[in-house]
């Protein structure tokens, strides 16, 4: 099924970035339009309406976020139906998602994402505005909107049950002493394959953003040093408040590390990896990241052309760091410098001082 695409104006330079995100889920895109100020009532202007009016798909994508008003609207006008970006992320999170609490926190971030334009749809409806498309009548949507709530009274109470089996499971682990690596970063930056490798587990990892879903731990042994190490779900620019909500469980493994490995896909343009690290330096601060060791993976290096591109890339990421990060080179795919990264793990366990590894980092990697 081809869908129509509106892009608002802010996102140009991710253009790229937000049509891959859209492929994923609907891989025919027909009109992409783009937004500078939305129309307060229908959100796209009346001569762009036209535009996806008069194209041959079924569906809009709005890669923004609208008033449930102006997706009424735009809805009654263009007789199509809208996803906007939070549904769609929520779309691509379903189609990866592996644990019931995954499900769960998927299906709860749906709702109530979706009762704010249920009570529209009931206040138009009561308005006696909704005739034809739309027009399912009144009771109809209170009925449902009854229903979505007990729904969503019922995931939460099942939802804290899994989460506190979780803790539970949590603390054991804290109790046996072992320390607790997190893999974080961008969707598609390689976590899941360098978890992989480190583990030696067969997870999916794949070239579509949020192959990863649920947090997944495995025990690693670096030279008789036993870790736990959890590949997380992927961040993504701009992640909507409520998905970060929804999926706190998921997150809240981070705050728990004795050690965040933040990996990065070196082989994105300098700009792209400024944002990430910007971006992911807020989410660090959101879920209350402070004060955890942060081992910088810039990894896909085997993408780059030379060992110069190599340094330009540390150099720019250095810029962004502070005194309780440091940066290692790797790739995850060919296993360039893993035993470096180990190595690393295993010195910051011991209690090696950050300062003291990076300047040794620093003349390892120059000696390579
Ligand atoms: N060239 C190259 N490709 C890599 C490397 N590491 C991962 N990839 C590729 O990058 C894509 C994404 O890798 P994943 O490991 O699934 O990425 P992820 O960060 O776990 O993604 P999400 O689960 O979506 O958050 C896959 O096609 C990998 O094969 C690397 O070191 N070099």
């Amino acid at each position: 099924m081809s869908v129509d695409v509106v892009i608002p104006y802010k996102y140009r330079k991710f253009l790229d970035e937000e049509l891959s995100l859209i492929k994923t889920v609907y891989p025919e895109i027909n009109e992409v339009v783009m937004i500078r100020k939305p129309n307060s009532k229908y959100y796209l202007t009346l001569n762009k309406i036209d535009i996806v009016k008069n194209s041959s798909s079924q569906k809009i994508i709005l890669m923004d976020r609208a008033k449930p008003s102006q997706i009424i609207n735009l809805m009654r006008e263009t007789r199509k139906e809208i996803i906007d970006r939070i549904l769609l992320i929520l779309e691509i999170f379903a189609q990866h998602a592996g644990s019931k609490e995954a499900k769960l926190q998927i299906e709860l971030a749906k709702l109530k994402h979706q009762l704010p334009l249920i009570k529209e749809t009931i206040r138009y409806a009561k308005l006696g505005e909704l005739h034809g498309f739309l027009g399912a009548g009144r009771y109809g949507y209170e009925k449902y909107y009854r229903m979505m709530r007990e729904r969503e009274a019922r995931i939460r109470r099942e939802l804290e049950k899994l989460r506190s089996i979780r803790s539970r499971r949590r603390e054991h682990r804290r109790q046996m002493g072992y320390p607790h690596i997190s893999i974080v970063g961008y969707t598609c930056a390689g976590k899941t394959t360098l978890f992989n490798r480190l583990t030696h587990n067969l997870k999916p990892a794949g070239p579509e953003p949020f192959t990863t879903l649920s947090p997944k731990s495995s025990a690693i042994i670096i030279d008789g040093l036993k870790m736990i190490l959890t590949d997380t779900v992927g961040f993504i620019r701009d992640l909507p408040h409520e998905i970060i909500e929804a999926f706190y469980a998921t997150l809240e493994e981070i705050i728990d590390s004795n050690i965040i490995i933040h990996v990065i896909d070196a082989s994105k343009s300098s700009e792209a990896i400024i944002k990430e690290m910007v971006e992911t330096r807020r989410i660090f601060e959101r879920i209350g990241v402070h004060g955890i060791p942060i081992i910088i993976a810039l990894n896909k290096i085997d993408l780059l052309n030379s060992e110069e591109e190599i340094m330009d890339k540390i150099r720019l990421v250095e810029k962004y760091i502070d005194g309780n990060n440091v940066i290692v080179p790797i790739s995850a795919i060919n296993g360039k410098n893993i035993r470096y990264l180990l190595n690393v793990l295993k010195e910051i366990i011991r209690g090696y001082s950050i300062e003291n590894l990076r300047s040794k980092i620093w003349s390892q990697t120059r000696q390579r």
